[in-house]
């Protein structure tokens, strides 16, 4: 079975096509800096063992939509054409930020549902708007296939009331479902799994750090998330490249009753030109890393700020835990910046994490371990697979 999955992340595109049930992949790529400068899409194709990549850099990729045009053109045409007619596609499996309370489970979509996800517009602005039009489009290019959604929300359902309810009148969370839903959790649900193999526990206490464009942490206890980071929508707990993350409500009293802004202008600025991008000038971390190098005092400020922000979640949840077995770095910047991770690592020998720093600067692939060996908490480094895991839940749906 050929299985397709689009993830739309706030700035990007991820795509992979899986051959089910061996989750053998054929091709994936990346399409990055949607709506920013100097957009790429780096294409890869798997044959025989080899991995032949192709690069585009277009003069612009202004949205979502512009995106998957381009990536359909790379996966029916040119000589690393994967496939020769869409319809060979059985299954398309589209990540979904939010599910609300109304989607818990992966879910086929068809009419219903699709109306039903307009609803969630406004509660995850960034995300759901784009993942919607990934639907659409998929719906045109490949029409014989089934379109499933896998939602972000699904893995924090275990969350028990004392986490997710807000201390806001009964009521509206009764009548209204305001409460914290908590985002990435088929990354966090994929990481952890991971870790819990290659430590070889059944039972463990982790904490899982998405950072990527968006950020969150999770607390999983035996496989099962207890606390999280982001709440109602994507937009509260860690510092983000375009999110402020947590803020006092009082501040949107302000800029509404003093400053006269609209609902739509705070939206805005908390959304889309908060978090890095407010304090630094730049949202990509890589962009950031650059200035700190060039003695950027914003920069640097910010950096701090955002792994501060992370450290105090760590304190946070090891109390939550009651103890802690391994943390977990993933993600864009998770991954790949080994500055983040030494700020946030250093002074937390208390809570028995203690870093390598040798092996956090030393690159490789897969999952790797990046602390002193004898720190008694583990420091991961886990590579996530977003894609893998909603393609091999969408298996499960449909065989
Ligand atoms: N080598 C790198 N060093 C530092 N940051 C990186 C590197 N590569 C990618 N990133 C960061 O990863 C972010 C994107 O992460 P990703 O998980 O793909 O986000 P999203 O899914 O939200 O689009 C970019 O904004 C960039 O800041
Ligand atoms: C939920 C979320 O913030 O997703 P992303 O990190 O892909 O933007
Ligand atoms: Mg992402």
């Amino acid at each position: 079975m050929n299985i397709f999955v689009v993830n739309s992340g706030s700035s990007s595109i991820k795509y992979q096509l899986f051959k089910m049930p061996t989750n053998t992949p054929v091709c994936s790529g990346l399409v990055e800096r949607i709506g920013l400068s100097n957009p790429t899409i780096t294409h890869k194709v798997f044959v025989d063992g080899e991995e032949k990549v192709i690069k585009l850099t277009p003069e612009e990729l202004p949205d979502h939509e512009a995106g998957l045009k381009e990536v359909n053109t790379l996966l029916t045409e040119g000589e690393l054409a994967v496939i020769q007619d869409p319809a060979d596609i059985q299954v398309v499996g589209h990540r979904i930020v939010h599910g609300g309370e109304r989607f818990t489970t992966t879910t086929i979509i068809d009419a219903k549902v699709k109306e039903e996800l307009k609803g969630t517009f406004q509660l995850a602005p960034l995300h759901n708007p784009a993942s919607y039009l990934g639907i659409e489009v998929a719906e045109k290019i490949f029409v014989n296939a089934t379109q499933i959604g896998v939602f972000d929300t699904a893995f924090h359902q275990t969350l028990p009331p004392k986490a997710y309810r807000f201390a806001i009148p009964n009521s509206y969370y009764t009548d209204f479902n305001i409460r914290t839903y908590g985002f990435h959790g088929t990354s966090h649900k994929y990481v952890t799994e991971q870790a819990a193999d290659y430590l070889g526990k059944v039972e463990s206490k982790l904490i899982s750090i998405h950072l990527g464009n968006g950020c969150s942490m999770a607390a999983v206890n035996n496989g099962q998330s207890v606390d999280t980071s982001m709440g109602f929508g994507p937009l509260s707990g860690l510092i983000m490249g375009t999110r402020s993350g947590d803020i006092d409500a009082t501040v949107v009293f302000y800029l509404v009753n003093q400053l006269g802004y609209d609902i739509e202008q705070v939206s805005n600025l908390l959304n889309k030109r908060s978090g890095m991008l407010g304090l630094t000038g730049h949202s990509d971390m890589r962009d950031i890393t650059a200035a700190i190098e060039q003695g950027d005092e914003q920069a640097k400020l910010a950096y701090n700020l955002y792994a501060y922000r992370i450290k105090k979640y760590i304190g946070s949840y090891t109390a939550v835990l009651n103890g802690l077995d391994a943390i977990i770095f993933t993600a864009g910047v998770g991954e790949n910046d080994a500055l983040i991770r030494e700020l946030i690592c250093t002074d937390l020998e208390y809570l028995g994490i203690e870093l390598d720093t040798t092996a956090n600067s030393t690159r490789s692939k897969g999952i790797r371990e990046i602390s002193t060996a004898k720190s008694k908490v583990k420091v991961l480094i886990v590579p996530t697979n977003e894609e893998l895991e909603i393609a091999q839940q969408c298996y499960g749906l449909v065989s």
